[in-house]
């Protein structure tokens, strides 16, 4: 049977927003909507995760920074979330030969925070095994696929599309005119690993986010609450294709992640590695992010990103907390408010999914090179002598709201400054080190007559 039901005629004097997606993005503003008393419907197509025997899905820690956190803090969620998170202020860097050594973030108490995601809170009605199919971009109509596979139709007076990065909501968007769409996988996966606690312990020093960078890819391990670490081997699909038996694997990991074998075990690392194929890694772009006033897209459904700057979810925080930003500047006018939110929200969002590109590069190979390991650390002295005027990239995309297009220009400038400083440091350095030797070769000759 079919159910129709069009929640836009409700008595409510507050319009009706259906938030399509019940991930991270779409849990989160249904709290901002619900907060401005709208009526607010999530659909999400899984069953209640709070309820489930069996949950699927891989990644189960994610590091929350200061973007995240704003938007949690808005909505009265910050220290229920932050207190459940590990702080890691540096990175740790674990070389060839076993030897480690940190990188600092930031400034002392700059801190990233993991997030154990999963209980979503509202105070709005969760329709879960809900599946959008379609929805009529003339009529606003949309169509779910119900666990009883029933299909219902509902309306409402705003769509709000949080149903990641594959979105069906997006999919109508890509046949309206000038509507742009970009989408990119990059050419390496990722496998997740767990590395066990040690006597009850962390096999590592916790509040690290561990890397062991070999140029063309690298493996992380984050810390979760239970103890264990979270490793993941970011790697081309050509040489996952490479790695077929599990004395292969062990090959593997004596030549490039020697240390790590006694951590994760040579036995559950055999059998792990296997557990599941590379998963494949997109970046998606497009623009406008609304259609009309009846419907706007947030997080990865407007913009998924590679992992590398652990940003996805911040970046999808933050839509909803500028969203938010805009309704109060324009009184809730949804016809005001959508195109606002693209003009202001689509550079800096397509800023971050470059910089995610980057960053696996910085990760998995600049952090070996000494001249990258200088050049971080004149940026962070030139941040404590003028701390205003040169803020290092990753401050500003991590620890600050600076809108993150505004910080790659930044960025850019700095850099420029900062090796004009360098060389003209090393230019006088070098011209001194001329005329000494002149005084001195002329006073040697002068000597010498
Ligand atoms: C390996 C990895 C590590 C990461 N680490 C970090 C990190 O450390 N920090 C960080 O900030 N970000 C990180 N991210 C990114 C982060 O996971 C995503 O940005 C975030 O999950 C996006 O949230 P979302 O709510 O937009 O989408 P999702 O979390 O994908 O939620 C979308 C929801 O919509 C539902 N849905 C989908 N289709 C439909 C439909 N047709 N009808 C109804 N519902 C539907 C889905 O079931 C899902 O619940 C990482 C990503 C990966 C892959
Ligand atoms: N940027 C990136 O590279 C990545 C981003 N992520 C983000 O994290 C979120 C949560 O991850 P996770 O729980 O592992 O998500 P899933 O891999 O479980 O995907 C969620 C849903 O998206 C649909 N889907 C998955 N892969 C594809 C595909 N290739 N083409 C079309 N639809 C697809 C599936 O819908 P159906 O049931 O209809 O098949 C699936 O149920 C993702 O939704 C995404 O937003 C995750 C991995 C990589
Ligand atoms: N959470 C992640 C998941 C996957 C890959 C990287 C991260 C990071 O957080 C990287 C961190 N921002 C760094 O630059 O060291």
């Amino acid at each position: 049977m079919d159910y129709s039901t069009n929640f836009s005629k409700s008595t409510s004097k507050k319009k009706v927003v259906a938030v399509v997606g019940g991930g991270l993005v779409g849990a989160l503003n249904a709290c901002y909507f619900a907060k401005r008393g709208f009526q607010v419907e999530v659909f999400e197509s899984r069953e209640d995760i709070r309820q489930a025997k069996i949950v699927k899905g891989r990644s189960i820690n994610l590091a929350l920074s200061h973007r995240g956190r704003q938007a949690l803090k808005q909505v009265g969620m910050e220290d229920t979330i932050v207190s459940k998170g590990i702080p890691m202020h540096s990175r740790m860097i674990h070389s060839l030969n076993g030897t480690q050594y940190p990188i600092p973030y930031g400034k002392k108490g700059q801190v990233t925070l993991l997030l154990q995601p999963a209980e979503t809170y509202s105070n709005t009605k969760l329709n879960f095994a809900h599946k959008l199919l379609n929805w009529s971009t003339e009529t606003g109509a949309m169509t779910f696929l119900r666990a009883d596979g029933a299909k219902e139709e509902i309306q409402a007076d705003l769509i709000v599309g949080c149903d990641g990065a594959f979105s069906a909501i997006r999919k109508q968007f890509l046949r309206q005119s000038r509507f742009n769409f970009s989408q990119t996988y990059i050419p390496h996966g990722y496998l997740e690993l767990t590395m066990p606690p040690i006597n009850g312990e962390f096999a590592m020093k916790p509040n690290y986010l561990h890397i062991w960078p070999r140029n063309t890819f690298m493996m992380i391990a984050l810390p979760n609450l239970d103890k264990t670490f979270t490793c993941t081997l970011f790697m081309p699909f050509d040489e996952f294709e490479n790695v077929t038996t599990g004395d292969q694997v062990i090959e593997f990991f004596q030549k490039y992640f020697p240390d790590a074998i006694p951590l994760i075990g040579a036995d559950a690392l055999k059998r792990d590695y296997f557990r599941l194929p590379a998963q494949a890694m997109v970046s998606v772009k497009c623009s406008p992010y609304h259609l009309s006033d009846k419907c706007v897209l947030m997080g990865d459904a407007a913009h998924a990103v590679v992992p590398f700057y652990g940003q996805g979810m911040n970046a999808g925080f933050e839509d909803c907390l500028v969203f938010n930003e805009i309704m109060d500047q324009l009184n809730e006018d949804f016809s005001a408010v959508l195109p606002e939110y693209t003009r202001v929200r689509v550079p800096d969002d397509h800023a971050i999914a470059d910089l995610a590109m980057y960053n696996y590069v910085e990760m998995r190979s600049h952090v070996n090179s000494k001249w990258f390991l200088f050049r971080k650390y004149i940026d962070n002295f030139l941040h404590i002598i003028m701390p205003r005027t040169i803020i290092p990239l990753y401050t500003m995309v991590t620890f600050t709201r600076t809108r993150y297009h505004e910080a790659v220009k930044r960025w850019h400038w700095q850099d420029k400054v900062r090796n004009d400083i360098v060389h003209s440091s090393l230019y006088k350095v070098l011209l001194r080190t001329t005329a000494f030797a002149e005084i001195f070769s002329k006073a040697r000759s002068e000597k010498g007559n």
